[in-house]
């Protein structure tokens, strides 16, 4: 899918999300001459796309017609501060699209014109290979042909899930947000475990992450559900069956474990709201 006829877009913010997605989209063909980034610390890979690519790199948003699309990517921190300097600039046609984590959509319009279309959103960083998902949730203001555009855009990176109540991004964010890095410390743990059980750890390393990766992939191609797959590596009274009932203890088990961690990260998103 081409994203050459999408039209001008700014970014506020290149950092690892924004950076991450802006690749995913150059690669699928938006056009770099309508792709405008304000980032204050441009990364080499920033300065290169502007100078090979021909991208916009912090133009004076003073100049020129106000933007089209909008997509911010600045910390939930510091929104309030980026928005009161940047949306001066938008008319109340702009598209909004924000990522941040917690910022809500009534936090983000009351720095725009009443009746600016805005999508509430949370990506993952697998957007960056294409394999990412995000989240979206659109305030009334935004039409059928911005939630068109909004689509396509995130398509681009991955999976779109469009949910109906704005308090589901809070939960999202806590599965597929923060997921990633979950996934990235199983395979941390695991490769510290067989470490300890006498593997080399660069052999551990290897052994894990390709695990992780390979039980995704699987997971993803095979279309069954997670707990058939587990069945079908778990043979009765083997090694996997031993493993699974350290895991599965009811009080101290990786079930609880999950529970907790996502109902501290989804409180954390609520709590980044204020
Ligand atoms: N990293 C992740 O996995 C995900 C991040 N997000 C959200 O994406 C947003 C960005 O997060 P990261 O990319 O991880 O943070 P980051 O710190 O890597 O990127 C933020 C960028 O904003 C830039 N910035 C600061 N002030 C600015 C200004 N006045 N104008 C323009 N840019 C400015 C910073 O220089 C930095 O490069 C956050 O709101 C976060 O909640 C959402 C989903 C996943
Ligand atoms: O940790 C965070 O706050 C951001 C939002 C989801 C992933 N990273």
């Amino acid at each position: 899918m081409s994203l050459a006829d999408v039209g001008p877009l700014l970014l506020v913010g290149a950092g690892r999300m924004g950076s991450a997605m802006l690749e995913g989209w150059i690669a699928r063909g938006l056009d770099p001459d309508l792709t405008f980034v304000i980032e204050p610390q441009p990364s080499d890979r920033l300065r290169e796309l502007a100078e090979t690519r021909g991208i916009h790199l912090n133009p004076d948003p003073a100049e020129g017609p106000a933007p089209d699309k909008m997509v911010l990517a600045v910390k939930p921190q510091v929104m309030d501060d980026v928005l009161a300097r940047i949306a001066p600039f938008a008319s109340p046609s702009t598209l909004v699209i924000s990522i941040a984590a917690g910022r809500t959509l009534e936090g983000i319009a009351r720095h725009f014109p009443t009746g600016t279309p805005i999508v509430r959103s949370i990506p993952n960083t697998p957007a960056a290979i294409g394999k990412g998902v995000t989240v979206a949730h659109a305030n009334q203001a935004v039409d059928e042909d911005g939630r068109r555009v909004c689509t396509r855009l995130l398509e681009s990176l991955g999976v779109v899930e469009w949910v109906d109540e704005e308090q589901l991004i809070d939960a999202a964010t806590a599965v597929s947000g923060s997921g990633p890095a979950y996934a990235f410390y199983l395979a941390e743990c695991l490769a510290e475990a067989g470490h300890a059980e006498g593997l080399p750890q660069d052999l551990a390393a290897r052994l894990a992450a390709v695990t992780v990766a390979g039980a995704g992939a699987l997971m993803l191609e095979s279309g069954l559900p997670a707990s058939k797959l587990r069945e079908n590596v778990t043979s009765p009274n083997g090694t996997t069956a031993a493993a699974l009932a350290v895991l599965m203890r009811e009080e101290h088990g990786l079930g609880a474990l999950m529970r907790e961690a996502v109902a501290a990260a989804a409180a954390r998103s609520r709590q980044l709201a204020t």
